[in-house]
């Protein structure tokens, strides 16, 4: 089976809200809301790839991302394993750079039912927090 490593993002603001971004209707986990992030390359650590793909994706440049937790999760088809990091240091302003839609969410409202089913314990400790 394929096996992704996964950079992910939970972005929070001063007022403890998370930016989320919704994932699109053709993708895998269509139409769920996310963490921006995605696929590790070979020649990166997982803090590059978030850089990059918080990038890509949001608009923002980070200058501070701390390692929060990983998940392994296996899916029909595809096991992934996601490395999250605490984003709370960045230049710009996030928006939905790949025309997705997006919210910010206090942190104490998440939803782990929204997210793909890899994402629950995390939301789970980040509602715990
Ligand atoms: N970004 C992100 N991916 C997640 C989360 N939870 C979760 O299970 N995933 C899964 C969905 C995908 O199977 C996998 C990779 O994410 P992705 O589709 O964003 O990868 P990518 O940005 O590199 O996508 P692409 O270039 O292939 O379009 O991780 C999450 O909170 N954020
Ligand atoms: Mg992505």
């Amino acid at each position: 089976m394929k096996h992704l490593q996964v950079a992910v993002g939970i972005i929070r603001n001063a007022s403890k809200e998370i930016f989320l971004a919704q994932r699109s209707a053709s993708s895998h986990m269509a139409n769920m809301w996310e963490f921006p992030g995605g696929k590790i390359e070979a020649d990166e650590t997982a803090a590059q790839a978030l850089n990059r793909e918080l990038l890509e994706e949001t608009g923002i440049e980070v200058t501070n991302a701390v390692p929060f937790d990983t998940a392994d999760h296996t899916y029909q088809d595809v096991r992934v394993t996601l490395h999250f990091f605490i984003v709370e240091g960045w230049n710009g302003e996030p928006y939905g750079r790949e025309g997705q839609p997006m919210r910010w969410v206090p942190q104490a409202e998440l939803v782990a039912d929204e997210f793909p089913p890899a994402n629950s314990p995390i939301v789970a400790r980040l509602l715990a927090e």
